[in-house]
C-alpha cells in the first residue's frame, strides 16, 4: 500500500485487494491442479476491484508480451493440463477464440460445451485481463475433482496487431467478437476491430471452413461488420437457419457481460456469422 494511505480509503481498499490477488495470481496462474486436492477452495474475484477506463487506444505502444512466431509460445503456462511431460508437447492446441473478451463470460459458458478443444480469450485491458486469470484460476481451483475449466485461459494482448505472433495459419475453427467497441466517429472507424486488412489476417489464422461469430448491439457497427466481411473474398455469410442451430450463437446471445447489459436493458442484438471459405488456387 502506498504511504499516506489508510484502509478506510476505497482506492487502497482496492491497492490492496489487487496486491493480494497478485501474489495469488502469480503463485497459481501456471500450476497444473492437483485433482485429489478439493480443499482448496479460492474466492471469486469482485469485479469492482478491476474498474479500468471503458477504452484502451488499439494504436498505442502498449507494453506488451507476445512471441516471435507461434512456435515459440509457451502454451503450458496457460494450460498446464494439456502439457505432457513426457513429451514435452501440447496434447491441444488452441482453436476457439474469444477477440476482446472482455470478463470473459463467454469463455466460461463455452468451457463445458468444448471440453476437449482449448479456448483462448485476448484482451488489452490490464485490469480486466487480470479479472479473467482471477476467475479462472478460482473456477480451476473450486472445480478440481472435475477438472472443469481447465480448457480456456486469457492472456492480454492486442488482437489488431499480434493475432499471427500467436497462431499459425488455419490453426482457429471459430473467432468471436462479441460487443466490439462501436467506435462511433467516423475518424474512429479505423480503430474498427473488423476492417478490409484485419480480415484478411483473421483468414490467415482460421481455418477453411471456420467461423467468424459477431454480435453487438449498435445497428451501424452490425451494418459496418457485416458490409466488410461480405466485401471480403474469404468469407461468406452464414444463414439464419444456420444460426438457430448453432450452440455457439445461444451461448453467444446470453453469456458475455455486455450482452447481459443490453438484456437488462432489453436492447436489441444483432448477430451475423460468417464461414471461411477455401483459399482460391493462384494459376
Ligand atoms: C465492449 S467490450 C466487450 C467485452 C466482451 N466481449 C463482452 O461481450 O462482454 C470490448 C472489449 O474488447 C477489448 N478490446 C478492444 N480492442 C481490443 C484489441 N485490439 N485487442 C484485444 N482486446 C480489445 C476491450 O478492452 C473490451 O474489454
Amino acid at each position: 500500500m502506498k504511504a499516506g494511505m489508510s484502509l478506510d480509503d476505497p482506492s487502497s481498499k482496492r491497492q490492496a485487494y489487487r496486491a493480494k490477488k497478485q501474489e495469488d495470481r502469480q503463485e497459481m496462474k501456471h500450476v497444473k491442479i492437483d485433482t485429489q486436492n478439493t480443499a482448496n477452495k479460492v474466492d471469486l474475484p469482485r469485479k469492482r476491484f478491476y474498474r479500468q477506463r471503458a477504452h484502451s487506444n488499439p494504436f498505442s505502444d502498449h507494453q506488451l508480451e507476445y512471441p516471435l512466431s507461434p512456435g515459440d509460445m509457451e502454451w503450458k503456462l496457460l494450460y498446464p493440463a494439456f502439457y505432457d511431460e513426457s513429451t514435452g508437447l501440447m496434447t491441444k492446441q488452441v482453436t476457439i477464440a474469444d477477440i476482446g473478451c472482455g470478463f470473459g463470460g463467454l469463455l466460461v459458458d463455452l468451457s463445458p460445451q468444448f471440453p476437449d478443444k482449448l479456448i483462448l480469450g485476448m484482451e488489452i485491458r490490464v485490469q480486466v485481463t487480470n479479472y479473467v486469470e482471477d476467475r479462472i484460476i478460482a473456477l480451476r481451483a473450486n472445480n478440481a475433482e472435475t477438472s472443469a475449466y481447465q480448457n480456456i485461459s486469457v492472456l492480454r494482448g492486442n488482437a489488431m496487431k499480434f493475432l499471427p505472433n500467436f497462431f499459425h495459419k488455419a490453426q482457429l475453427e471459430k473467432m468471436f467478437f462479441c460487443f466490439p467497441d462501436p467506435h462511433f466517429k467516423q475518424r474512429k472507424h479505423k480503430a474498427r476491430i473488423i476492417t478490409n486488412t484485419l480480415l484478411s489476417e483473421y483468414a490467415y489464422v482460421l481455418k477453411e471452413g471456420g467461423v467468424v461469430y459477431t454480435i453487438t448491439d449498435v445497428e451501424d457497427l452490425h451494418n459496418w461488420m457485416k458490409k466488410h466481411l461480405e466485401e471480403h473474398p474469404l468469407f461468406e455469410r452464414l444463414s439464419s437457419q444456420w444460426e438457430e442451430q448453432d450452440a455457439c450463437v445461444q451461448i453467444m446471445r446470453n453469456a458475455t457481460e455486455e450482452g447481459k447489459k443490453v438484456a437488462r436493458k432489453q436492447g436489441d442484438k444483432f448477430i451475423a456469422c460468417f464461414k471461411r471459405l477455401p483459399t482460391p488456387t493462384i494459376i
